[in-house]
């Protein structure tokens, strides 16, 4: 398995640092970041705006599973500290894998509740998709189409108005 599309997200503390985290884990990995969005929570629990942000990265030696354990030790490295009580609730950082793609470009499709791909909640989420096509503007989520249908006229298209970009935010700027 080669590449994975990870979502970043942070609304408590320090939120671009909690997202540079990320960044700092997946390391060389990494091949390309989006701009930054700050958006208003997704959801129906009340909490702070977010910094939203996704990365492509690519290894050749990594699985499915292997994404997750990176993105869950990136969460542990920015403190966040689960509660299954409050689902989609406040967090230092969340980091989703939203999708892999094989050696041969073809995307995993998986339905372990563990790692379900693509992430069943991508195409309801404006801070996944806007991110997204920042980075791949021909991109495609298997079972929902082409992202630029999906931010026109899909289930997340009215949100779209409410992300605001934050070009003074810079995901691999050091300052
Ligand atoms: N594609 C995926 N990416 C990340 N976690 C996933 C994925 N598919 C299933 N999970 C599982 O979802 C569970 C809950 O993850 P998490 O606490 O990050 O949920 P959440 O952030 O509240 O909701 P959401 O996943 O909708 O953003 C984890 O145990 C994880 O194993
Ligand atoms: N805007 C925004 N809203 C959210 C986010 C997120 O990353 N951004 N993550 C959530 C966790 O599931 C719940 N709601």
């Amino acid at each position: 398995m080669t590449r994975a599309l990870l979502s970043l997200g942070s609304n408590l503390g320090d939120r671009l640092g909690h997202l540079r985290t990320a960044l700092a884990t997946f390391g060389e990995s990494v091949l390309m970041v989006s701009g930054v969005y700050e958006t208003p929570p997704w959801g129906d629990v009340e909490q702070p705006a977010y910094l939203n942000a996704v990365l492509l990265a690519v290894d050749p030696a990594a699985g499915p599973y292997d994404w997750l354990a990176r993105a869950r030790a990136a969460e542990h490295t920015a403190g966040r500290v689960r509660d299954p009580q409050r689902r989609f609730g406040p967090r230092t950082l969340d980091v989703d894998v939203i999708a892999v793609w094989a050696d041969d470009d073809r995307q995993v499709l998986s339905d372990d509740p563990e790692l379900t791909l693509p992430h069943p909640r991508a195409h309801l989420r404006a801070f996944v998709l806007r991110p997204w096509i920042d980075i791949q503007p021909y991109g495609q989520l298997p079972g929902h189409g082409r992202l630029t249908d999906l931010l026109t006229c899909g289930p997340a298209a009215a949100e779209v108005a409410e992300l605001r970009p934050r070009p003074d935010l810079r995901l691999e700027s050091g300052a």
